[in-house]
């Protein structure tokens, strides 16, 4: 029980504080001497310090951004590889040298342990506790976490944030944790779980008071902040779903009166690919903005919530208002937040308040000031091709990697005028052995000079009307009684061929060509705003493509239109944007253009799920 501790410039200094505590007590604290033996041992223990040092240098190169993962996923890539390779392995060296290296157990045990790690799948799991525990003994957990000033959405924030909300338990009255959320300083630290009660914050007992008191003994802590949590029943481990969706549509949190916690949203735009880490709360899903260095999840209406949405905003256009209102409903300053159900029942949602974030919330729950909603007005007499029956909220996408060989065809959608037969051109002439477009079908008699499967496939009226009826067409139309159109076999043939396939089609042949089997990469070429349009088509003497002959300028109210019509397109299909280009400049939207070329050869690229099943 003499013991002396022998410092050492090596040792730990919590563990030496330890130790040398353990000593003060003179092996009171312990029921035997072998008890004292053991922990005087064990804190003394070189490999106790070894395991300390190992720890705290994790936990400091965990502080730097550098050494977070980039993916959670690479093992799953290396399997997507190993299949995409599999049908050159007799012809490709590279490609045989690649498949053995990746198949070797020794570097698909790395990237496992490395997956393991990114998707903090190493926790320790401790067993159920025992049955025959004291019923009336309430188990307490002291956490202590420090306050950080983790940004949320990429911005910079000052607030404190640990990434957990808190509410009140409407059943019982008491304070308790309403979400944690995924890869937040809570989440990291795998001590608090949802339906947890918080007792007590920093020696301050929380019976009675609201969230925002609690939040008011938060916001003056300093450093570390210590809860007192009676655990909540079940099971717990936040495991990380892989799904990843392209939003179809703008969210931002501070638009939404109805988001439990307007501090925990992410923000994005129409097109992100999110990753959606957890479905577990059936209206608000948990989600990460693909390649976005920020660990913590946000939070983001589910795909049940956004539809419901959606029908609402239908349903109040056809009552003549005719508005595409974002997120605002009349309820925006109830304290309690209503969501209806599918049932029409309405369902609570209880208000809650962000653990940790403190200013925005205040003693009750915010009135949003109204913000302004973007209008987007159409006539409803134009929209026989609106689909009413899709509602774009969220779209499963997984990786297509670049496959030698097969090509994806571009495709340039835009207002009649815009120059997307301009950009083509240009795009041909740079490489015409590569780049390709189908030759056209028509019913009318050959011209003079003009050849059979080079100008156009020339056929009788019935036979193309046959095929059309058959849907062999992606686009066709008729112009001073003949038809013309674009079959998709040819489409189909320029890919297997291994051409580079470029196609500008009428918008409403979209719904034909965005199928598994052609693989479209889509870009919309949209009109810059009126005086730049203006200028730029008059300085470069652009023909009017309203006018027959292209023999004169577009006039004011044709600039009018290809504007007007680029809007109702990206209303009505925007979703399917891979990406857009402004053609303002001519140069600069080519040069844009190649480097799209450029992407859709060599790089991975996000398509939808149901593409590669
Ligand atoms: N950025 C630009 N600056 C100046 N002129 C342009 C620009 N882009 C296209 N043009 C010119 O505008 C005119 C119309 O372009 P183009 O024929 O490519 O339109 P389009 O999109 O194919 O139209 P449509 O679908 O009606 O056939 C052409 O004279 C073209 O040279």
């Amino acid at each position: 029980m003499t013991t002396k501790i022998i410092p050492s410039r090596n040792w730990d200094p919590v563990l030496s504080g330890l130790l040398a505590s353990l000593q003060e007590t003179n092996g009171n604290v312990c029921n035997s001497d072998e008890e004292y033996m053991f922990l005087n041992n064990l804190l003394r223990s070189k490999e106790l310090h070894a395991l300390f040092k190992v720890h705290n240098k994790i936990v400091e190169k965990d502080r730097n951004e550098r050494y977070r993962p980039v993916l959670a996923s690479s093992m799953q890539i290396v399997l997507e590889i190993l299949d995409t390779i599999m049908p050159y392995l007799e012809e490709n060296e590279d490609c045989k040298e690649l498949f053995f290296h990746l198949q070797k157990p020794h570097l698909q045990g790395l990237l496992c342990s490395h997956d393991a790690v990114a998707q903090k799948d190493y926790y320790p799991r401790l067993p159920e506790i025992p049955q025959d525990v004291d019923e009336d003994e309430e188990t307490v957990k002291i956490v202590q976490l420090v306050k950080s000033n983790e940004p949320l959405n990429g911005e910079q924030s000052t607030e404190p944030i640990v990434g957990a909300t808190i509410k009140t338990d409407e059943e019982t009255g008491k304070i308790v944790i309403a979400r944690v959320m995924h890869g937040g300083a809570a989440d990291r630290s795998g001590l608090i779980h949802v339906g947890d009660e918080v007792c007590e914050v920093n020696g301050i007992n929380v019976e009675g008071k609201t969230p925002n008191d609690v939040l008011k003994i938060l916001q003056s802590s300093e450093g570390t902040i210590t809860f007192k949590l009676i655990p909540a029943d079940g099971k717990y481990g936040l495991r990380e779903s892989r799904v990843r969706v392209r939003a179809h549509f703008d969210y931002d949190a501070t638009n939404d009166v109805h988001i439990p916690c307007q501090e925990a949203g992410l923000k994005f735009v129409k097109g992100d690919i999110l990753h959606i880490v957890s479905r577990e709360d059936k209206y608000w899903w948990q989600a990460r903005k693909e390649g976005d260095k920020n660990m913590r999840a946000g939070l983001i209406p589910s795909k049940l919530l956004q539809e419901r949405r959606i029908v609402l905003e239908r349903a109040n256009e056809g009552k003549g208002e005719k508005v595409i209102s974002c997120l605002k409903t009349p309820d925006s300053c109830l304290p309690e937040k209503m969501i209806p159900t599918q049932e029409g029942v309405a369902e609570r949602v209880p208000f809650c308040a962000p653990l940790g974030g403190v200013d925005s919330v205040g003693g009750s729950p915010q009135c949003i000031p109204k913000v302004k909603t973007k209008k987007i007005i159409y006539d409803l007499a134009e929209n026989d091709d609106f689909d009413r029956e899709e509602i774009p909220t969220y779209e499963e996408v997984v990786k297509l990697y670049p496959r030698p060989g097969v090509i994806r065809p571009l495709v340039l959608i835009g207002p009649p005028g815009i120059g997307r037969n301009e950009l083509k051109r240009r795009l041909m002439v740079t490489n015409p052995e590569k780049f390709r477009t189908p030759t056209p079908y028509t019913s009318r008699p050959p011209r003079a000079g003009e050849i059979h499967g080079k100008d156009y496939y020339f056929v009788s009226r019935e036979k193309m009307e046959e095929e059309i009826q058959e849907g062999k067409f992606i686009e066709y139309g008729e112009y001073k009684g003949n038809l013309y159109g674009t079959s998709a076999e040819t489409v189909k043939s320029l890919i297997d061929s291994a051409f580079f396939c470029i196609l500008t089609p009428h918008y409403q042949a979209l719904k034909m060509l965005r199928t598994a089997d052609v693989k479209p990469y889509i870009v919309f070429i949209k009109p810059p705003e009126f005086d730049a349009l203006k200028e730029t088509r008059n300085a470069a003497f652009a023909r009017s493509t309203f006018d027959e002959t292209n023999s004169r300028g577009f006039t004011d109210d044709e600039f009018n239109e290809i504007i007007r019509s680029s809007r109702r397109i990206e209303f009505l299909y925007g979703h399917w944007f891979d990406e857009v280009i402004v053609n303002a400049d001519l140069l600069i939207a080519f040069e844009q253009l190649l480097q799209v070329v450029h992407k859709i050869e060599n790089d991975p690229l996000w398509v939808p799920a149901s593409w590669v099943q």
